[in-house]
């Protein structure tokens, strides 16, 4: 008998998914026991790049989900509601989710994941963070012997498909926006994207997997690259760095007890493995001990990718379902059940890059360097290359500073009368 999908979405992902399930010769052979059973969608008189019989397709999601008929729900319609009520009436029901949902998996990851352990099914999400690259779970399973300290990934691929066309052609970010738009890249509401939202979610699912413990998402601050400018990237190719959106989580550097969750544009050194990294890639880098670094590379979004992360946990869920046991299997199930302790931004030990905007005047560069001074901020660089109009444009790069004393001293900075403003503040990897 085969393994009957009951799939939630016929976007980008639910197409993707779609296709490769109806194209399974020459791939693994459990893929033909697989039948789409039914597919719920917003409107049916969409044209779609598929065929199904009309009999499938549904726009009355709640009876998919209530189907006795369907053993793994596929949710891949996204959003927040009805996707988390919908996810959670399928494991009540008793039946497999499989989600590429990573806004409400970072939301509600604790509801849905307690509900599943009580309702002994599984909840597989490799689409969810990377789209096609494996890491989920090998971060469940392969790697999950080591003791992880540092997670560091371009987990958005909208976003680094933006800044590479920004730098390697100059592209107006909003041109370069809708090209992502097109090919299925971006997120239904884009800002999540842009304001680094997305890679939020992302990260605080890599953190809760990497070091054990559930991530209050209000805790992860986020920062996305609607500031990232012609200028600053200029800069960083001067200065030997790349400019990357990433999302970061690693044990607190001055009290191991916390982790530091975030996301924010990096000046990244143009030799670290992250800076190669271009268009719609992504890639996460691991690091734990006794492994050392691992890094996972592929297509971080579109629906070729996707469907290939949603069909191999698809697939894992059809081996558990045609094996004789019903123990639950730990690890493809959530054991962690208590919250990480996460230190607030303030805490973060870290580099900047400060671009100023001063009136040309002499002793200004003396003036910074005293404020930076006054709150133990340490210079690396300090260079006053050109001009915007009147105003002489002075570039600062730090040395590891804790956060919250790097902003005193531009809080100090900015009343000098000699400061007009402070466009731009980057962190440097
Ligand atoms: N696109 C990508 O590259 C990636 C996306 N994801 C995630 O996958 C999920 C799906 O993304 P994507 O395929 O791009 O999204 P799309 O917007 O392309 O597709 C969403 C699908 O869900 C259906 N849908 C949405 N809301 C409802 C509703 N309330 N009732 C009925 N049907 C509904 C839509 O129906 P209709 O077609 O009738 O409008 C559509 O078929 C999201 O969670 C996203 O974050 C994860 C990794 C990569
Ligand atoms: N919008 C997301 C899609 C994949 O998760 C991205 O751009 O990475
Ligand atoms: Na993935």
């Amino acid at each position: 008998m085969g393994v009957k999908l009951g799939i939630l979405g016929l976007g980008t992902v639910g197409t993707g998914t779609v296709q490769l399930l109806q194209d399974a010769v020459g791939r693994h052979p459990l893929l033909q026991e697989i039948e789409i059973y039914r597919v719920g969608v917003r409107s049916l008189d969409k044209p779609r790049e598929v065929q199904l019989p009309s009999a499938v397709i549904t726009t009355d999601l709640e009876s998919i989900v209530n189907d006795p008929e369907v053993d793994i729900l596929v949710e891949v319609m996204g959003g927040l509601e009805p996707a988390r009520s919908l996810i959670l009436q399928a494991i009540k029901n008793g039946k497999h989710v499989v989600t590429a949902n990573k806004a409400a998996i970072a939301r509600f990851g604790a509801e849905i994941f307690t509900a599943a352990n009580e309702a002994g099914v599984y909840v597989m999400l490799e689409a969810a963070v990377g789209g096609g690259i494996p890491v989920i779970q090998p971060l469940k399973q392969a790697l999950s012997v080591n003791r992880i300290h540092t997670v560091t990934g371009i987990v958005n691929g909208t976003t680094n498909y933006i800044l590479t066309r920004m730098q390697t052609e100059g592209s107006d970010f909003s041109d370069v926006l809708a090209d992502a738009q097109r090919l299925g890249y971006a997120e239904a509401d884009p800002t999540a994207d842009v304001d680094g939202l997305d890679a939020g979610d992302k990260i605080a699912i890599l953190a809760s997997l990497a070091f054990d413990g559930r991530i209050k998402l209000e805790d992860v601050y986020c920062e996305g690259i609607r500031q990232v400018s012609q200028t600053d990237i200029a800069y960083a190719e001067k200065l030997g760095y790349v400019i990357k959106l990433l999302a970061i989580a690693n044990n607190q550097a001055n009290d191991t007890s916390k982790l530091s969750v975030r996301v924010h544009p990096t000046f990244v050194p143009k030799a670290h493995p992250l800076a190669s990294i271009n268009g719609v890639y992504n890639a996460i880098l691991v690091e734990g001990e006794p492994i050392g670094q691992v890094m996972f590379f592929g297509p971080g979004a579109g629906a070729g990718a996707t469907a290939s992360a949603v069909t191999s946990d698809i697939l894992s869920l059809v081996a558990a379902l045609k094996s004789n046991t019903t123990a639950p299997n730990p690890l493809l199930s959530c054991r962690h059940e208590e919250y990480s302790q996460i230190a607030p931004i303030s805490e973060l030990l870290t580099r900047f890059y400060a671009r100023f905007l001063t009136k040309d005047q002499a002793g200004v560069i003396g003036q910074l360097g005293t404020c930076f001074g006054n709150h133990g901020v340490s210079i690396e660089s300090i260079v006053q290359t050109g001009f915007q109009g009147e105003l002489a444009e002075i570039v600062v790069v730090t040395h590891d500073v804790r956060e919250g004393e790097f902003r005193q001293a531009l809080a100090e900075i900015k009343s000098l009368s000699a400061i007009d403003s402070i466009p731009s503040i980057l962190r440097v990897l």
